[in-house]
């Protein structure tokens, strides 16, 4: 339950990536060694890649109250996903690359379609069969094989995906020989996950570029590694005070994980700035201008930032047009916003959305994780009462966020964990 108006002063811990976690912890499959992973989030989707894990027989201490998290796989007795936990979560399909890798075999079930667009795996399959994998799939899941091991191959991608990189990325540490990864996306949660398995004793070159070239070892060591500060979270929270007016420190931030999305909010008429701290945001009271958005893969404006871009522009001044190009349906947060008093027409992969003077408080209902925090950002700063349901999308990457966002001043609380 938000109360909005208030403007947002202070300091907002900026926490590890989520989504570079989802892929480090997977990692551990590559090793009999342990691989300590420090700055990770305290989140249910690592709770749920933790439960994945462990389920095939992955010790996981969780020390520093989750801060630090070690993960050992001396003793993997398991190469099957079950439907049961990758339902829940997307990236469980992480582990299918390390373990064929390690284990020359897996059973992972399909993850199926999500919100958000129908997301299938099928990059994922390609690149392992490349990489000499047998792949046949039957009752939902994907039974994979690799009886010689793996080897190195040309894998190039005809769509730049995050997911099937890092599978790839994975894999190809232990296969035989050199892999080159075409069309590699190049967001920094992958040039994180090159520098962990880099630490673990792999050979990787070209991370963070659009060719990932890769020459397999025969065994990969541990490592301890800090993961990458959350660029979404980041992005997230330099919206609160250009929404609210105010002035937020984003601890920890760094202009280059945001850089798209930060040219945007300086279009828009909000000031961002680098220090040693972080990054301050300050916004005069009053609106910010119309700015128009597309959202493309890393380098450019990121899709988990579209949401709660649009909140913000929900009260700017003029028409601004919101392309997404990643997602087939990622606008479910319109209709809700729509609720709060918002002008938003959508027509396909486009949404067209008028500023108004102000927004008005309302019941409404998250759909996805970033659908959930866009409408705390317009309770932020909306008159009156918002009430935002199925809070349990927002624990799936965002933590202690009503700490965070009240520490600054804002009225928030949950009132029930539903
Ligand atoms: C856990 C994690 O890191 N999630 C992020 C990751 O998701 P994820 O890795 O699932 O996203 P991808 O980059 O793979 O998806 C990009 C596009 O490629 C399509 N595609 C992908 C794989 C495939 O085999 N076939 C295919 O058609 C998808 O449906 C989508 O349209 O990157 C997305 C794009 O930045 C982010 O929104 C997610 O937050
Ligand atoms: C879409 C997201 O996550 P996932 O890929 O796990 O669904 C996200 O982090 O915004």
């Amino acid at each position: 339950m938000i109360r909005g108006g208030t403007p947002l002063h202070g300091d907002i811990p900026i926490a590890g990536a989520k989504n570079a976690c989802l892929a480090l912890m997977p990692a551990t499959l590559l090793t009999d060694a342990p691989l300590t992973l420090t700055n990770a989030p305290r989140l249910s989707d690592i709770r749920t890649m933790t439960t994945l894990l462990q389920s095939l027989g992955v010790e996981v201490s969780a020390l520093h109250r989750g801060k630090v998290l070690v993960l050992s796989s001396h003793a993997l007795d398991s190469q099957r996903a079950d439907y049961d936990i990758v339902r829940k979560m997307r990236a469980s399909i992480l582990v299918l690359g390390p373990l064929l890798a390690r284990c020359g075999q897996a059973q992972v079930s399909l993850p199926g379609g999500c919100a958000i667009g129908a997301r299938p795996v099928d990059l994922h399959l390609k690149a392992l069969e490349a990489m000499g994998a047998e792949l046949d799939l039957r009752d939902g899941y994907v039974h994979a094989k690799a009886p010689g091991g793996l080897k190195g191959a040309v894998v190039e991608f005809e769509q730049v995906t995050v997911g099937a990189t890092e599978n790839a990325l994975m894999a190809a540490t232990l296969a035989k020989g050199t892999t080159e990864l075409r069309n590699a996306a190049r967001e920094p949660e992958i040039v994180d996950l090159a520098q962990c398995l880099r630490a673990m004793g792999a050979r990787i070159e070209g991370e963070g570029t659009g060719t990932i070239t890769i020459e397999g070892v025969d065994r990969l060591g541990g490592a301890t590694h800090a993961v990458v500060p959350d660029r979404i979270e980041l992005g997230t929270y330099m919206l609160a005070p250009a929404i609210t007016g105010g002035e937020v420190t984003c601890l920890g931030g760094r202009l280059d994980l945001v850089a798209a999305f930060a040219e945007k909010l300086d279009e828009a008429g909000v000031c961002c700035e680098e220090n040693e701290r972080g990054i301050r945001v300050s916004c005069r009271n009053g609106r910010v201008n119309a700015v128009d958005v597309t959202t493309a893969p890393f380098p450019g404006f990121p899709t988990d930032l579209q949401a709660q871009m649009m909140a913000l522009l929900c009260t700017a001044q003029g028409k601004s047009v919101l392309e997404e190009t990643i997602f087939e349906n990622r606008f479910m947060h319109a209709p809700e916003l729509m609720r709060m008093g918002a002008r938003i027409e959508v027509h396909g992969g486009s949404a067209t959305v008028t500023g108004v003077d102000r927004l008005k408080g309302a019941p409404v209902m998250a759909t996805d994780l970033r659908a959930s925090v866009s409408l705390i950002l317009a309770g932020l700063a909306a008159e009156g009462e918002t009430v935002v349901s199925r809070v349990y999308h927002l624990d799936r990457g965002y933590e202690k966020v009503e700490q965070k966002l009240g520490a600054c001043g804002a009225h928030i609380e949950r009132v029930s964990g539903q």
